[in-house]
């Protein structure tokens, strides 16, 4: 039988274990459902997608990769290749400036940014900000960035956008180390946050214009049942300012 004094001696000693490392507690990570404020602004919400959703954006996403313009990586001015492969909904992206047939890749308009996205998105800011969410919110452009286990996202910020609107940003996939930084410098301070399938990231207000990026992706991480064969998923959501 035990008795209340070995149930005592039985926990101390594992806390003994537990506090040489060989037994560590579990980490105070991400909770489903609770938004972390990252910084001013930014907010992380894991666990926003229910997986029905994340399989909806996921097929979505493999017809949006097939045309009117190809997933494709991103080359940018200097003759560098991006890691990661994009298309774009809406406006097409190139470094550094929207338009809406894709220049840089095969000349054709891209596929139109969709009404149950944007709904999303409003969603999303309702989820972070509450009632200071902004429901006439009305992306008009997603980039759809596809991350194999080798890419990366050097620190950038978003601002070819003429709209001082929050930028919505949606992960399915693998997990990754997603770097949310300053407004000022590529450097510290920043917050290395670890964003799962199914994660919620928006930046908006102060945190607009903060330097972001992706260091690493971590293979093999992926929730079962979103459709996805492996690699990571984001869509970012944004509002141009652009006319027409
Ligand atoms: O993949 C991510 O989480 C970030 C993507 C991003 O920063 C971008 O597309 O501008
Ligand atoms: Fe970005």
């Amino acid at each position: 039988m035990t008795g209340p004094q070995e149930r005592q001696e039985s926990r101390e000693s594992r806390e003994d274990i537990a506090a040489d490392g060989l037994f560590p507690l579990p980490q105070q990570g991400p909770v489903p459902g609770v938004p972390v404020e990252v910084a001013p602004g930014a907010v992380h919400l894991p666990g926003w997608l229910s997986v029905e959703r994340q399989r909806r954006l996921v097929d979505a996403c493999r017809e949006w990769a097939r045309g009117p313009v190809p997933l494709r990586h991103t080359v940018l001015p200097g003759g560098g290749v991006m890691s990661v492969r994009t298309v774009c909904l809406g406006w097409h992206w190139q470094p550094y400036r929207y338009s809406r047939t894709a220049d840089d890749v095969n000349g054709a308009r891209v596929a139109p940014f969709p009404p149950w996205l944007a709904a999303w998105g409003r969603e999303a800011l309702a989820a972070v900000y509450g009632e200071a969410g902004d429901s006439a919110y009305a992306p008009d452009t997603a980039l759809i960035n596809f991350y194999d286990g080798a890419a990366r996202m050097g620190l950038h910020q978003d601002r070819e956008e003429r709209s001082s609107a929050p930028v919505v940003s949606l992960s399915v996939g693998d997990r990754c180390v997603f770097r949310f930084g300053n407004t000022r410098t590529r450097g510290r301070p920043y917050t290395d946050v670890e964003l799962a399938s199914g994660d919620l990231f928006v930046f908006g207000g102060a945190a607009r214009l903060a330097y972001h990026g992706v260091p690493k992706v971590y293979p093999g991480t992926a929730v079962p049942g979103t459709g996805m064969r492996g690699g990571r998923l984001n869509i970012t959501l944004r509002e141009t300012g652009l006319p027409g």
